[in-house]
């Protein structure tokens, strides 16, 4: 209740100048609506290359125009991304390499939240395997050229969109696909903790590594987005409702994401999780560094990669 009424109650982060991104090349998962499309378009406004990688093509082609009618100088492009599909990630990251381009910023911004039970292309539970597994493995499978990029300028960051609701999360590590007993609300919050988890452990190899990579987690705050529409009738009534009055626009919802992935002020400073511009305290649970090694270790298996996979 404390987090609901702080989320709906307090006043939004404005969002600081930051530099321009000439240059540099920005991966945004989910770009083409929402959350998503404001980071690009502003990034695409601040001079950065970026790519909206989605699994709708035409809205997707849409986002692009409307970023390029708004904005003629700007570098955005679509390509396709299906994080329901393993086989979809490694063809975007082959195709994405194939290019040489270095990769300065990836955004984990794609997300489903309270889907009917139903199963990824490679049989996974749709929250855990869209919002967590895809963005898992394209992140290690990115992680080379991130490094690379994050030598030849200043520090390379991966934005993961977690939310408030790991809070109510549980990483069952025997049951992660939920099948025991299927709630759509403990699918979801499952994900955003194992995303918050992976964020915290990604971020503790880099720096053992001495890796120039920063891995962030953010939560957006509340924000009035399409991700409700899977809602009960009741509840997505209630929701419109209430959102005019205390829900955030997308491009508010973005300013974090835009923060951590490209002001300067967090230069030295990587990891953690931030949410309407400040680092917050997450759930004692994301702490346990066996329980991050362990998910690790159990969604390299899954994806196919090796356990102690790099870094
Ligand atoms: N809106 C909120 O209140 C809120 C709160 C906390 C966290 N978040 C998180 O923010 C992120 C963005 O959400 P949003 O509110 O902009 O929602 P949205 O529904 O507007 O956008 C979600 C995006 O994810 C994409 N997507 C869905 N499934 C995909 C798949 N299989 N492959 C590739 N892309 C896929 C969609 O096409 C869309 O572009 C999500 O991760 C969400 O969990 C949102």
């Amino acid at each position: 209740l404390k987090v609901l009424l702080n989320q709906l109650f307090c006043r939004p982060f404005t969002l600081p100048e930051l530099p321009r991104q000439h240059g540099r090349v920005a991966i945004v998962t989910g770009g083409t609506r929402g959350i998503g499309y404001e980071t690009a378009r502003h990034m695409a406004r601040l001079g950065a290359h970026v790519i909206i990688a989605g699994q709708n093509e035409v809205e997707g082609v849409s986002a692009v125009k409307r970023i390029y009618e708004e904005n003629r100088e700007a570098t955005v492009e679509f390509e396709q991304l299906d994080l329901a599909s393993l086989q979809s990630v490694r063809q975007f990251v082959q195709s994405f390499k194939r290019r040489g381009l270095p990769l300065d910023i990836l955004v984990n911004n794609a997300g489903v939240m309270l889907v009917r039970e139903s199963c990824t292309k490679d049989g996974f539970e749709h929250h855990f395997g869209v919002n967590y597994l895809g963005h898992f493995l394209l992140t290690l499978l990115l992680l080379d050229t991130l490094k690379h990029s994050g030598k030849r300028s200043s520090c390379s960051r991966v934005v993961n969109l977690s939310s408030s609701a790991h809070r109510a999360g549980e990483i069952r590590l025997d049951d992660l696909q939920n099948r025991h007993c299927y709630s759509p609300h403990a699918a979801y919050c499952q994900s955003k903790l194992a995303l918050l988890l992976f964020s915290y452990h990604l971020q503790e190899r880099l720096d053992r590594g001495g890796f120039p990579v920063n891995s962030y987690a953010v939560d957006p705050w509340m924000v009035d987005t399409s991700l409700y529409r899977h809602l009960t009738l009741p509840a997505r009534l209630a929701q419109i409702a209430i959102a005019r009055l205390l829900f955030r626009r997308p491009s508010q919802g973005a300013s974090t994401v835009l923060y951590t992935a490209l002001s300067p002020s967090l230069e030295g400073d990587g990891g953690g999780y931030w949410s309407n511009g400040h680092l917050e305290m997450t759930s004692p649970n994301t702490f346990d560094p066996q329980l991050q090694l362990r998910l690790w270790n159990v969604s390299c298996r899954l994806v196919g990669l090796q356990e102690h996979h790099q870094p």
